[in-house]
């Protein structure tokens, strides 16, 4: 079984799924959603989902975060890069961006509800257990890469590097 990142051999490892995350950044606060269906359904999280053919990771992240929550982002960045390896041999590669702004009204989905947090108050009780490790350095806007191993909902092992 996979229980380290040590045991994955990143150099030819092949995701099952491409995903993105956003979160928009604004006057001390990060917009995210509490997620109504699909991979980490109950949990809080930003907007995001899979990688459709053709598209960018960028516009993946700002396509996804408008079908879940009705805004247009501007002012994205790239922030960060996700590999998640879990026990069952599922696997994602995420990239995540972040935004200064959006045009529309943050509105609740059949996929998403939105919720406003303080950056100095995060519900990471109620997030993926990895965001606590990668939001200090989002939140810096230091670029980082994470690899994870988890066995389902618990994150086993990880390692981060920074740019
Ligand atoms: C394992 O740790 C994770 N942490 C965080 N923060 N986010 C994660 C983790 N694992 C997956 N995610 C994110 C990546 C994506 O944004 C979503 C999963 O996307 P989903 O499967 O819901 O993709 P959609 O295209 O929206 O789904 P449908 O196929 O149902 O439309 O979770």
């Amino acid at each position: 079984m996979v229980e380290k990142v040590g045991d994955v051999d990143w150099e030819n490892w092949d995701p099952v799924v491409k995903a993105t995350l956003l979160f928009v950044i604004q006057d001390g606060q990060v917009l995210l959603i509490h997620k109504k269906r699909g991979f980490g359904k109950g949990k809080i999280n930003g907007p995001g989902g899979k990688l459709e053919a053709g598209e960018t990771w960028q516009e993946c992240a700002v396509r996804e975060t408008e079908e879940e929550l009705c805004i247009k982002a501007q002012g994205v960045e790239f922030a960060g890069e996700l590999l998640f390896q879990f026990a069952d041999m599922y696997s994602i590669h995420g990239f995540v961006y972040t935004a200064t702004g959006y045009e529309g009204e943050p509105t609740e989905t059949d996929e998403a509800a939105p919720i406003w947090c303080s950056i100095d108050d995060l519900p990471f009780e109620h997030m993926w257990e990895d965001d606590h490790i990668w939001f200090p350095y989002m939140l810096e806007g230091r670029p980082f890469t994470g690899r994870f191993i988890f066995d389902g909902d618990r994150m086993l092992d990880h390692v981060i590097e920074l740019g």
